[in-house]
């Protein structure tokens, strides 16, 4: 398998393509060098940007393919993850803006509705367009109008369920829709499972007598067919195009980080990169001043399985991003790489559970969402074990809206019988793991963000946490911060400031969602004037918890205001995680606005000169309703 297009001489014909309209004039040979051109750009904006390059290499010559031979933004292409999208996005009247690519204001680094025509259906979860082309296109015959679908769908996101799902469907619906598997044998890591297996043997078997699941699925099955050939790629999928069987797969067999040297090298593919020099390929990284929780997370399970073999560790497809790679590097017999299966992941640790094991499911907060039934069916019913170690909680940054791990806070806490947990450092979250590792009464979630520790002071080892008790972490008598997570530090910034102000504050760090610390709760609410509840979360989690207990305790009379600080109501547009946390209003400068909006809204005396007592009675109507933030 070669680049058919590599050696031709670049010129500018990208300068050309308004759109791929375009490409249709174009003869074989102009296309290949578009093809040359359209790498090479890809490279230059991805080096600047950083983003997600070795899916966006592998698919230069498809890109060109599919634009040159269907009509879209008429006809229907769908990327699934769409993580490889960014070619496309060039050739479709986006070029000049891709230096905003994942930027704040910029364009997004997945497919999305709002962005373009050419975008039809959003993604950056995984394993969707087959479904979703199977929506369209029966929404096309219903309406009895023409025109094509095709969903690309990488081998990684072939392994998940809801892709057999679809696939189970659309074979049986006997309906015209293209599934284009581009198979690059990698998902982030090398993939993993039986399907796997499967497309060696039948990208290995020019026979063509290795048995064939996508025949078996009712789908035709084309290939396997060389993806950077774009010579025999136009044709072909000229050729499909006017099929009128059902619904065709065609197998394409691709390399991820094709025609860019360092990138094919590289046992990740250059899967997602930082902004990198093109020669040498090396990245630009800020040198780090404190460990990655993800890293800490993983030493701190390597500690606890050391010392208990009944630990094992689970990943669906994340092995890296969860810190499980390194895990597995010591206890590959206890690591599981499921692949992308999230469900599938949550009721495997569930029968892990049941037989006595001690499994922890890594898996970001954003991909959780999957395995909701899971959770709740087969694990929080059934009151097994399982301890979720939810990494990117809260807001991400350049990946945006879809990766940001808002909800697992309400999902979780909301279960019975589930413990709930929230690191605020990564001291803490050494604690957080031996407290899971020690917990086997039920199952137990403990939350922590994307990136570096706060650099605080690491334990030795970790010690299991007292189920459902917070910590004051500074005692002040007015205003009261109750922290849930890693704001916990914007909360110390939001005291000193305030302090400035002669406003005294309270620091705590609640640990707990669920079970909640009833007694911190009622010292903070007894002897401030104020509470505010924070956390990296949307409405409806701990703030709200918090709200529930209070008035469920007769406390919530007026005696003390509280507030919730939370992520706010809308999907937070990708930009840096500081901006996204600027726009959520969760920065020291927000929340000690808060408190002194707060305050501002008490009646009566100067509430600064006039701690509360506990349990003193105090004139409800001394307070104002306060707006919403
Ligand atoms: C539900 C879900 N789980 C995990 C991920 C993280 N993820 C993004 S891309 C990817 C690998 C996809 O592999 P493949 O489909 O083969 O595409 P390739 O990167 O090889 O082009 C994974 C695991 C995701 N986007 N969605
Ligand atoms: C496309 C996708 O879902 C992943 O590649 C994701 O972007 C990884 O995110 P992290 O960089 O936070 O691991
Ligand atoms: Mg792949």
């Amino acid at each position: 398998m070669g680049l058919s297009c590599a050696n031709n001489v670049a010129t500018p014909l990208l300068d050309q393509v308004r759109s791929p309209d375009d490409l249709k004039r174009m003869d074989q040979a102009t296309l290949c060098r578009l093809a040359t051109e359209l790498r090479q750009e890809t490279l230059r904006v991805v080096s600047e940007t950083g983003g997600h390059l070795g899916s966006s290499l592998g698919v230069i010559e498809l890109t060109v393919a599919l634009h040159a031979v269907f009509d879209t933004p008429r006809d229907i292409v769908i990327w699934d993850v769409s993580h490889q999208s960014y070619p496309h996005k060039i050739l479709t009247g986006r070029r000049g803006k891709m230096k905003s690519l994942r930027k704040k204001n910029g364009l997004s680094g997945f497919t999305r509705r709002q962005e373009s025509a050419f975008d039809p259906f959003g993604a950056a979860h995984s394993s969707t367009s087959i479904s979703a082309g199977l929506g369209f296109a029966t929404a096309r015959d219903l309406k009895g109008e023409e025109g094509h679908v095709v969903c690309v769908i990488g081998d990684g996101a072939m392994s998940a369920g809801m892709a057999f799902e679809a696939m189970n469907n659309a074979g049986q619906s006997g309906r015209r829709l293209i599934v284009i598997l581009n198979d690059n044998d990698m998902s982030i890591s090398p993939p993993t499972g039986a399907l796997s297996d499967h497309l060696a043997s039948m990208r290995n078997d020019a026979a063509g007598t290795a048995g064939n699941l996508f025949e078996n699925f009712g789908l035709h099955y084309h290939g396997p067919v060389d993806g950077h050939d774009l010579a025999s790629l136009v044709p072909l999928l000229t050729e499909l195009k006017a099929l009128e069987t059902g619904p065709i797969l065609l197998h394409l067999v691709t390399k991820k980080g094709a025609g860019y040297a360092p990138a094919e090298q590289a046992a990740d593919r250059y899967h997602g990169v930082n902004p990198f020099d093109i020669e040498t390929g090396i990245q630009v990284k800020a040198p780090a001043t404190a460990p990655s929780y993800t890293r800490v997370f993983a030493e701190a399970l390597i500690s606890e399985a050391t010392r208990d073999d009944r630990i094992v560790a689970i990943t669906a497809a994340m092995a890296a991003g969860t810190g499980l790679d390194r895990f597995g590097g010591v206890f590959p017999d206890r690591t599981f790489d499921v692949g992308i299966a999230e469900q599938h992941a949550v009721t495997f640790a569930a029968g892990l559970a049941a037989s006595g094991m001690k499994p922890f499911c890594a898996i970001y907060s954003t991909f959780l969402q999957r395995a909701y039934d899971q959770i709740v069916h087969d694990v929080a019913l059934q009151n097994l074990p399982v301890r979720f170690a939810i990494d990117r909680a809260g807001l991400v940054g350049a990946d945006g809206p879809t990766h940001a791990g808002a909800f697992d806070v309400l999902y979780l806490a909301n279960l019975p019988g589930f413990t709930v947990m929230a690191a605020s450092d990564e001291a803490e979250l050494v604690h957080m793991v031996a407290t899971a590792a020690a917990f086997d009464q039920g199952p137990i979630a403990f939350r922590y963000p994307r990136g570096e520790g706060t650099g605080a002071p690491m334990p030795s080892s970790g010690v299991a946490l007292p189920i459902g008790r917070g910590r004051m972490v500074e005692r002040g008598s007015q205003v009261a911060l109750l922290s849930f997570g890693a704001r916990l530090g914007e909360c110390l910034k939001a005291r000193r400031l305030l302090a400035l102000e002669g406003i005294s504050v309270s620091v705590a760090d609640a640990r707990f969602a669920k079970p909640l610390d009833a007694a911190l709760i009622a010292d903070l609410v007894n002897n401030h004037a104020m509470l505010l509840t924070i956390e990296e979360g949307a409405t409806g989690g701990f703030g709200a918890l918090v709200l529930h207990h209070l008035a469920n305790q007769g406390m919530l009379d007026g005696r003390c205001m509280v507030r919730t600080l939370t992520l706010p109501d809308h999907f937070i547009a990708q930009a840096g995680s500081d901006d996204m946390y600027e726009e959520a209003r969760l920065t020291a400068r927000h929340i000690a606005a808060a408190a002194r909006k707060g305050l501002g809204t008490l009646r009566g005396p100067d509430i600064r000169s006039a701690p509360r007592r506990a349990g003193s009675q105090e004139n409800p109507a001394r307070l104002h309703r306060a707006e919403d933030r």
